[in-house]
């Protein structure tokens, strides 16, 4: 299949590379790393060492493929959508962090769009080359709207060449990542999977970035109540959207996260410390924005949100 990677930093030059070996590859991104890609091919380290060598381009426009998997960070969606919308893509395929990435693309785009996440963990460290820092898995949806992403239906319907019908995308796009030897699977309930995934963002990401601790603190010592309460409000609002997710679910899905990442600095660690622009609008800013609409309470969420914001605004950044 012809695949895009919208976005080939971190994560999107991993699984760029794990895609090469069974499809045509396209990566899009920015130089010194483009470049380097283009000269030397892509280097894979960590768990597995391998290289591939993917196409690789900084222009985004009029790209032609069966689908794009979006890995760009949650506010450059929407120039990641006006960018797709000029070529002929099949599909978008959302692999990141935060909620409210699907809208955006499906705002942007006429395409299928198709929700998913990850726990394959990637690292950039120099042009041309990615670490792979953990091996995880992949799950997709179909998305079919806001508030219903996943809802009900077979979305495990495949063609006879097992790339999935026009209207469930989302087994198409499992079927190619297999294809490649990359674990997926589609989740028929992705709304669900994209809520617990943003209750545990919730808990580990703003909590490491502002007391500068690594995963495995995070339920440790003085910040354990905060991260705790945390997820359990994300779920508190997940539940006011009409999502089954009980409170004390998504704190045991964060604890064993961060027991799992205990090595880890969270990506929002990690951004801080680079004074780089966070997630926290798609992360935490979602769950406190939307309490608020539901009258839900949120204080702990609405909090971490205003003192990265604040960071954000002030002298934070590079
Ligand atoms: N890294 C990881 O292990 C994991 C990441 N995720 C999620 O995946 C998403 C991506 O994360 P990550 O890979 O770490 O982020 P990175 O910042 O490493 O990668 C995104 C890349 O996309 C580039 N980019 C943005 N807009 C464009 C554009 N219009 N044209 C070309 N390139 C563009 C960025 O360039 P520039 O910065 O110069 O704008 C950057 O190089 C996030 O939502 C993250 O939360 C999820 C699970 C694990
Ligand atoms: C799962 C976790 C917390 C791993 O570090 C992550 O998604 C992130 O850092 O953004």
């Amino acid at each position: 299949m012809r695949i895009v990677i919208f976005g080939a930093g971190s994560l999107g030059s991993l699984f760029g590379a794990l895609l090469d070996g069974a499809h045509d590859v396209t990566l899009v991104g920015r130089d010194p790393h483009i470049s380097a890609v283009r000269e030397h091919g892509l280097r894979v380290t960590g768990v597995d060492d391998f290289e591939a060598s993917p196409a690789a381009t900084t222009d985004g426009t009029e790209l032609d493929c069966d689908f794009a998997v979006v890995t760009v960070k949650a506010y450059d969606t929407a120039g990641a959508a006006r960018d797709l919308a000029t070529g002929d893509v099949g599909a978008a395929v959302s692999l990141q962090n935060g909620l409210g990435n699907e809208a955006t693309l499906a705002a942007g785009l006429d395409c299928p769009v198709v929700a998913g996440t990850t726990s394959h963990g990637a690292m950039l460290s120099e042009p041309g080359v990615v670490e792979w820092t953990g091996r995880g898995d992949v799950v997709v949806g179909a998305w079919r709207g806001d508030g219903a992403a996943g809802e009900g239906g077979d979305v495990s319907r495949e063609d006879e060449h097992g790339r999935g019908t026009a209207a469930d995308p989302a087994s198409g796009v499992a079927a190619a990542f297999r294809a490649a030897s990359i674990g997926a699977e589609v989740e028929s309930d992705i709304g669900r999977r994209l809520w617990r995934k943003l209750a545990v963002n919730a808990a580990i990401n703003p909590v490491s970035a502002l007391a500068r601790i690594r995963n495995g603190r995070v339920f440790e010592g003085p910040t354990a109540e905060y991260a705790a309460r945390a997820a359990r409000e994300a779920a508190d609002v997940a539940r006011a959207e009409g999502v089954d997710l009980d409170a004390g679910a998504a704190v045991e899905a964060a604890q064993t996260v961060a027991r799992r990442t205990a090595d880890n600095r969270s990506s929002m660690f990690q951004d801080v410390a680079a004074g780089r622009r966070t997630e926290i609008d798609a992360v935490s800013g979602v769950v406190a924005e939307r309490a608020d609409e539901h009258g839900v309470d949120a204080p702990v969420n609405g909090l971490l949100c205003a003192l990265l914001r604040g960071w954000e605004a002030g002298e934070g950044l590079r």
